[in-house]
């Protein structure tokens, strides 16, 4: 079965990724929730799996043909994953990091990847209680207290200081380096996903991420900067980052921003 990307899927997947955010309440407010260390170093919480658990059952009843790649169960071959042309690819809980440091700036993301490109993409943060969606063909929206906005990324002018947003828990050398060769520019730190949400509704003109992340920590919100007017692309080669492409789940080095901005050559 193909499916087709639609504003009917689009809410159906918003309602799995809002059901997720709860359970991830739940643990949240709790006084005391343990955190474990995971064979790579990065932070678990029970919020993560109760989330994953959640979006695996949502996404099977909506989908059962389509399979499903999360952070929380990447032990899947590449020659399978190889043969996928269509999958959901989710992070939980993307920003453990903040959820554990309790700073509300962290996400829930799924994604439709199709024949390596991101189609749609539902990016939900529960304690911001707001969330993202773009879709191929849909465009881009925020939705904010039950309030829906379109969203467009923005390009700065000759004259505008330059909004750029970088991590808050993961900084980089090659980061700074970036920064020495740009215009006037400011710089907002972020945690997750919601950087890549910033460039899209146009409150951030560009996100460097010079430094490693998975494939799961940007699809979602990939899709949705992609239905906002902006791109992602290799920081090296400048070509549009894609899924699935290779056995390794890592990204390389990408840039986020408009797609007038990534032509001008400023950088
Ligand atoms: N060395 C590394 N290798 C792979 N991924 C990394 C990494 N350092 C950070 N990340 C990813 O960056 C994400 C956090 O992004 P940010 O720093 O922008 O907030 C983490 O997501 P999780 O919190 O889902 O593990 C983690 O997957
Ligand atoms: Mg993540």
């Amino acid at each position: 079965m193909s499916l087709t990307v639609d504003k009917s899927l689009l809410n159906q997947v918003l309602a799995i990724a809002e059901d997720a955010g709860k359970a991830i309440m739940t643990i949240y407010q709790q006084d005391d929730f343990g955190v474990e260390v995971k064979g790579d170093n990065s932070p678990l919480t029970a919020a993560d799996l109760a989330s994953h658990e959640t979006i695996v059952a949502g996404l099977s009843k909506l989908t059962p043909d389509i399979p499903i790649l999360s952070e929380e169960s990447d032990d899947i071959d590449w020659p399978t994953r190889q043969s996928w042309t269509q999958y959901w690819l989710i992070d939980p809980l993307d920003g453990t990091k903040e959820f554990i440091k309790r700073n509300g700036e962290f996400t829930v993301n799924i994604a439709l990847v199709e024949s390596g490109e991101p189609t749609l993409g539902v990016v939900v943060a529960p304690v911001l209680e707001t969330a993202y969606l773009g879709g191929k063909g849909l465009g881009a929206e925020k939705v904010k207290d039950g309030n829906s906005t379109t969203i467009s990324s923005v390009t700065p002018s000759q004259s505008d200081v330059w909004a750029v947003v970088g991590s808050r828990s993961h900084q980089s050398p090659e980061v700074a380096d970036f920064l020495t060769k740009l215009p006037n520019h400011e710089m907002v730190a972020m945690g997750s996903s919601l950087k890549i949400c910033l460039v899209a509704e146009g409150k951030a003109h560009l996100y460097p991420r010079l430094g490693l992340t998975s494939e799961w920590d940007t699809a979602a919100a990939h899709a949705v900067v992609l239905a906002a007017g902006a791109e992602m692309v290799d920081a090296e080669t400048r070509l549009p980052l894609r899924y699935n492409q290779k056995e390794s789940i890592l990204n390389p080095f990408f840039i986020a921003a408009s797609k007038e901005l990534l032509t001008a050559d400023l950088f």
